[in-house]
């Protein structure tokens, strides 16, 4: 029997305004345990895609399963319980602490009577330790930097514990040190409770480096797919990204090195 796929999208179709037609028959399957990657240039409809996904966007065609089960017949809550996601900015949010704010990630596991004591409030101390935000849990959001502030949401996230883990740019505004201590946090995730990753990424060194497997978008629509060993050639860097690029391999993973802009006329424009 084959295995239902943590994630579905058929045929979907999104448009802004004017612009009718960003996202147009993009089809994706993700594997329960897969952790999958989405890069592409500026505006080539990742975030668009990844609202769709954790239904923050309704499609204006197609659908969406998860596990099996379309979305648009749940509701929030039960989605909310398997599924969470960490968008490139959060809602203007400050007055409150990062405890306060990381409890919130409990509401779709509580009863409407209940409130988040005993189990809850281990979870929630959990999620502030694996994200190493527990000496900060008293301080207002506002008082908090934007990489202490981002890892305050993804507390939040982990405090939901969720099957399925949607996260759009998460390193942006984190140091280096910092953005390896996520990715590895979710490394553990992924590797030790099974949770399913769904990630934009535009650094695409860290997307060779911890994705299973990395589909590319221009367009709206997914142009290359693969593993990262099998994607990073240099036509992929030109037809995608329009540069051109050495490939080198460090311990087996790929690497790849910018070396200037893909001539005009190059593959870049015909893709
Ligand atoms: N709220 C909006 N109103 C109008 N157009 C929008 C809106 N949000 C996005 N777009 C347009 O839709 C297209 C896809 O945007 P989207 O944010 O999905 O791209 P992206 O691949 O995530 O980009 P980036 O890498 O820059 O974050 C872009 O052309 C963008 O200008």
């Amino acid at each position: 029997m084959t295995a239902i796929p943590a994630l579905t999208a058929s045929d979907l179709k999104y448009g802004y305004g004017r612009e009718a037609s960003i996202v147009n028959g993009f089809n994706l399957e993700v594997a329960a345990g897969e952790w999958l990657g989405i890069v592409g240039p500026n505006g080539s409809g990742k975030s668009t895609v990844l609202r769709m996904l954790s239904r923050l966007a309704a499609p204006h065609g197609g659908a969406v399963e998860m596990d099996g089960r379309d979305m648009a017949g749940l509701d929030g809550k039960a989605i909310a319980r398997q599924m969470t996601m960490l968008t490139q900015t959060q809602e203007p949010v400050t007055d409150i602490t990062v405890r306060e704010l990381v409890r919130r990630g409990r509401n779709p596991h509580l009863k409407w009577y209940e409130e988040c004591r005993g189990k809850h409030e281990d979870v929630v101390d959990w999620a502030l330790r694996v994200t190493s935000m527990d000496p900060l849990q008293h301080r207002l959001l506002q008082e908090l930097s934007g990489g202490e502030r981002q890892r305050a949401w993804l507390a939040m996230c982990m405090a939901q514990t969720p099957k399925l883990l949607l996260l759009d740019e998460p390193t942006t505004y984190l140091d280096i040190a910092h953005q390896l201590e996520l990715m590895e946090l979710i490394r553990g995730l992924n590797r030790d409770q099974g949770i399913t990753v769904v990630m934009v990424l535009h650094d695409l060194n860290q997307a060779a480096r911890y994705c299973d497997r990395i589909v590319a978008m221009k367009q709206g629509a997914i142009v290359r797919e693969g593993s990262p060993s099998e994607l990073f050639r240099a036509d992929f860097f030109r037809d995608v990204f329009g540069i051109e690029a050495k490939v080198y391999y460090d311990d087996g993973v790929p690497v790849y090195l910018p070396c200037g802009i893909a001539k005009r006329g190059s593959a870049a424009e015909s893709a």
